[in-house]
């Protein structure tokens, strides 16, 4: 279990994390969401005492620094390739685990786990961002912890890669361990995330199970297609529905369940050709919860006329200007 409390860090003028709480509980595996620059790996590196800032955050009961071995309990995948260039991945793992007093025989047992077998011996600097992602995976695996904090996981992974990746972490909440992972690839957390923390600008958006978000901040609607689509739209609003009207000419209706509607035009006689409902996906949930939080706006391409020249400067993060708040 980790509990999260008052999380706070400002860079100068700029909020990175505001008061974030929540709790992440053991058995499910919980996605960490929010549009980039929202203040993700700050959170991360404030669980972990890695950045200076305010506020506290207990794994099973206790402060990240004062667990008298931290393999064991918390396992972690902040960057991609946090390695040693020159020494083999196997070699890299061994002195982790010497250093953690975790048995040699892990290594194989972890590098196996994540598929990396074959290549232990080659060094992680020619490994590809995906391999590096599995030998981070094998990394914070080693000491065998019932806590996960992984960073983008998924970045860098080929499809195949993603799917195994959401795999091996339901499976490893399936035995009872408690899994944080932040990832942008909603459509991905929608199939591996059981509960969320969403952030924009650093502020909490929600904290719950996954379903919830997307009732919360997205609608059902019903659609409607029939031959007598325009003498039907009245009959619906003055039931309460706001009816409007899609690129086909189907009837998108909000705000009336789809029985009553069946209902209804079963008693005015209306041919129906179709009746569905449409729940909207995280992808859309996450829009209408983050849209006007986004750290980075793009300019619209549709509304502007293209530039002449491609631009040259990329948007360059503020100074570091940590007030240890
Ligand atoms: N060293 C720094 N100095 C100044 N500002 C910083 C620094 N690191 C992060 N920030 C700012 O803090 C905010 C949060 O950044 P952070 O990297 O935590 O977001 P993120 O959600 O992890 O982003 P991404 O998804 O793009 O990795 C951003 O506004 C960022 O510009």
């Amino acid at each position: 279990m980790i509990t999260a409390r008052g999380l706070h860090k400002r860079y100068k003028k700029t909020v990175a994390v505001n008061e974030l709480s929540f709790d992440v509980r053991p058995g499910v595996v919980t996605g960490f969401l929010g549009p980039n620059g929202s203040g993700k790996s700050t959170t991360m590196r404030l669980m972990l005492g890695l950045d200076h800032g305010g506020g506290e955050t207990l794994f099973d009961g206790t402060k990240f620094g004062d667990i008298r071995r931290p393999m064991n309990d918390v396992g972690t995948l902040l960057e991609a390739k946090p390695f040693h260039p020159t020494r083999s991945a196997r070699n890299h793992l061994r002195m982790l685990a010497s250093a953690n007093r975790i048995p040699t025989s892990r290594i194989d047992e972890v590098m196996e786990y994540v598929g990396l077998a074959t290549v232990k011996r080659k060094k992680p600097k020619g490994y590809s961002l995906g391999m590096a992602q599995r030998l981070g995976l094998a990394q914070a695996l080693l000491g065998d912890p019932g806590i996960l904090l992984l960073d983008e996981p998924t970045n860098g992974l080929d499809p195949h890669g993603i799917h195994w990746m959401r795999d091996i972490l339901k499976r490893l909440a399936y035995e009872g361990r408690t899994i944080f992972v932040s990832s942008h690839l909603l459509s991905e957390m929608q199939l591996m995330a059981d509960e969320l923390v969403v952030i924009g600008k650093g502020n909490m958006i929600f904290n719950g199970d996954v379903d919830t978000f997307v009732r919360e901040f997205t609608q059902t609607t019903v659609i409607v297609r029939s031959p007598a689509a325009e003498a039907f739209t009245p009959v619906l609003e003055r039931e309460g529905a706001t009816v409007t009207t899609g690129a086909k000419g189907e009837l998108i209706v909000a705000d009336l369940k789809i029985d009553l509607v069946g209902h209804l035009a079963f008693n005015e006689g209306i041919e129906l050709r179709e009746l569905s409902e449409h729940s909207a996906s995280l992808e859309d949930a996450f829009m209408s919860a983050t849209g006007s939080s986004e750290e980075f706006v793009a300019i619209d391409p549709e509304k502007t006329a293209a530039p002449a020249a491609p631009a040259a400067q990329a948007a360059q993060p503020a100074q570091d200007g940590t007030d240890n708040a």
